[in-house]
């Protein structure tokens, strides 16, 4: 039976009261993480074979985590794929594992995105290698949680750099010489569901994807003419040692952050892989100018106000409703 006792009429107290009560949480069964049962992630991708048949493909941060996965689901679907970022011992190593499971080769090629100049030779060296991509993917990124007050300039500059400056040099170089050759292409960027709405404690990361999407937005109606696509993924939290080590240093966000997504788990790697490659596909030629979250409804289980009712059992309800009906007039 319900021993709670109501203290107050309102209901954010009474909420706060039932998440914290160990005793009763979980007697509806409704926040038990089992929902996660109903949305089982398939690996397996998603598009069929040879989808990227004779299309070249470069994924900034394709050496690690969310790139990596990207990176292996569209070699598999025949692609020749470049991979780019800082650190090229990563690099080859993943660049090796999948070209050998692939059959498909995998290119690295070493590229700071922050340096305008390092951008422009790393294309250089995309030519040589494989002619100008027909597929880009801006998923190269920067982050840590620290309170505002904390940031340094160069902390600042560090991420801005990194995600907007980085995208925007990777884009803009590109987008010339596409242009100059009048080839078409798709460009995706890889953003974050607080792009939207900000966020504290990430503000550089937050403010530096807001623009990077705004970018994408401007040039989805400015380059169509040149053939080319712009599109966004926004995803929501989805396991890697870049990401959660920076983000959820201790592990002790992990469990909240399930306990709200409506999905009751956290995204994949193969999950976001499968998206990618359908919006950088041809299958997805008329889409440009799409902000696409992925996030098993976390965004708008943050956004509303009254979400947190959830955890109100049966019983309760029974007296919520009763009281509410007891009310007469204004
Ligand atoms: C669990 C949540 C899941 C949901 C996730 C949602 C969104 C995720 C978005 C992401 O982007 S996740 C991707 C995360 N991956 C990475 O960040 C990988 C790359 N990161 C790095 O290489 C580094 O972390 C860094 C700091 C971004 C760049 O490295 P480097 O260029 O070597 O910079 P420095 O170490 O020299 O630092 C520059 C500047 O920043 C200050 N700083 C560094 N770390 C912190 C910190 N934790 N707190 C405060 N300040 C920090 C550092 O002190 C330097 O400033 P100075 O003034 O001292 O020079
Ligand atoms: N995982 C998640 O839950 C979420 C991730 N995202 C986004 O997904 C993308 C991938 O993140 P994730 O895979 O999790 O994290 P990772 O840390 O694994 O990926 C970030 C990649 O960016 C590269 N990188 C960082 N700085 C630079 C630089 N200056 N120049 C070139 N490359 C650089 C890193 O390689 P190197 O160190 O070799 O330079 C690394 O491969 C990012 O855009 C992130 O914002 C968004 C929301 C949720």
């Amino acid at each position: 039976t319900c021993q709670v006792h109501f203290e107050s009429s309102n209901w954010k107290s009474l909420s706060i009261k039932r998440l914290t009560d160990s005793r009763l949480h979980g007697s509806t069964g409704l926040r038990s993480g089992s929902q996660a049962n109903f949305f089982p992630p398939l690996e397996d991708a998603m598009l069929p074979s040879g989808s990227f048949n004779n299309r070249m493909a470069l994924i900034t941060g394709g050496g690690t985590g969310l790139g990596r996965a990207m990176t292996a689901t569209l070699s598999q679907l025949g692609a020749q794929c470049i991979i780019a970022s800082r650190k090229l011992d990563v690099l080859q190593r993943t660049a090796e594992e999948i070209s050998s499971q692939t059959g498909n080769k995998v290119h690295a090629v070493q590229c700071d995105v922050r340096d305008p100049q390092a951008v422009s030779q790393c294309v250089d060296q995309i030519e040589a290698l494989t002619g100008l991509p027909d597929v880009i993917i801006n998923n190269a990124a920067g982050n840590f949680v620290c309170p505002s007050e904390r940031l340094s300039p160069n902390a600042w500059k560090t991420i801005t750099d990194i995600v907007l400056n980085g995208t925007a040099f990777v884009t803009l170089e590109l987008g010339k010489r596409l242009i100059q050759n009048q080839k078409g292409a798709s460009f995706l960027a890889i953003t974050t569901i607080y792009a939207e709405s900000g966020s504290g404690f990430v503000v550089p990361s937050a403010s530096a994807k807001a623009g990077v999407e705004a970018l994408y937005k401007s040039l989805a109606a400015e380059w169509g003419r040149y053939g080319h696509r712009f599109n966004i993924i926004q995803p929501g939290p989805i396991r890697t040692k870049g990401a959660f080590s920076r983000l959820d240093p201790t592990g002790a966000f992990e469990k909240a952050m399930i306990d709200r997504i409506p999905t009751g788990r956290l995204g994949t790697p193969a999950e976001i892989a499968n998206l990618a490659a359908y919006v950088s596909s041809n299958y997805a030629s008329w889409m440009s100018g799409a902000v696409i979250r992925f996030d098993g409804g976390e965004y708008v289980s943050l956004a509303g106000e009254f979400n947190e009712l959830r955890s109100v059992t049966p019983d309760q309800w029974k007296l919520l409703e009763a009281m509410i009906r007891k009310t007469k007039g204004s």
